[in-house]
């Protein structure tokens, strides 16, 4: 009889007591969405598995339309599939499709590409448009790549993207890099409790 580990044990139990909550990794093209979600379940390997060990470097593609994983934090009150959308240009029109049923949305930052803060404004005000018939679903800003010197740090990214103009929906900002991990488990245990909560 095989081993059963226990990220398998949790697997089985949340198919039974849990449900997974539906969320949308969304933001422009290279702001880090798929590294993102990487590192998050590679944290979330090394809770449960003595043999995991820490991801140096995630090397990514582009995200051709989307990705889908169900990762199953520890402590966490929900399991959360996330749905990491591609973000260049053709495929943000495809964004819209995903929204139906989802129960929290991530918008990625690329804090230090300055120079598309502007557009990365512009389709995070259009996204809340168009879920903010829904103000239970919250966003949940991830100002990544703080690891890089000079990136913008919340209070500069809350004025750069006008976060003040969204009152439709219930938003935070987290300072996190998918690089270095930091800021990444908190952000995703905090939607996992908000969403909880809104249930
Ligand atoms: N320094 C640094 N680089 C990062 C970080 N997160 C992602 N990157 C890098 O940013 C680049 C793009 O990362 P991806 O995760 O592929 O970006 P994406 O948002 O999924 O891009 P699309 O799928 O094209 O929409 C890669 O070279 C990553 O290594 C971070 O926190 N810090
Ligand atoms: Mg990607």
């Amino acid at each position: 009889m095989g081993i059963i580990f226990p990220t398998k044990i949790r697997r089985i139990c949340t198919l039974y007591n849990e449900s997974s909550a539906r969320v949308v990794v969304i933001g422009l093209d290279s702001s880090g969405k798929t590294t993102l979600v990487q590192r998050f379940k590679n944290l979330v390997d090394l809770q449960f598995n003595l043999n995991a060990s820490f991801i140096q470097h995630f090397i990514t593609e582009p995200t051709f339309v989307y990705q889908v994983e169900t990762i199953y934090p520890r402590l966490a009150p929900l399991a959360l599939t996330l749905w990491d959308l591609g973000g260049e240009e053709k495929t943000r029109t495809l964004w819209r499709f995903y929204l139906t049923g989802v129960q929290g949305v991530v918008f990625v930052i690329d804090c230090d590409d300055k120079e598309r803060i502007a557009l990365a404004r512009e389709e995070l005000l259009k996204l809340s448009k168009q879920i903010g018939h829904s103000s239970s679903i919250p966003i949940i800003i991830a100002a990544n790549k703080q690891d890089i010197i000079k990136s913008l740090c919340k209070e500069e990214l809350i004025f750069a993207l006008s976060l003040p103009k969204i009152t439709s929906n219930e938003w935070k900002v987290f300072e996190m890099s998918a690089q270095t991990g930091g800021g990444v488990m908190e952000m995703f245990c905090h939607l996992s409790e908000t969403i909880h909560k809104h249930q």
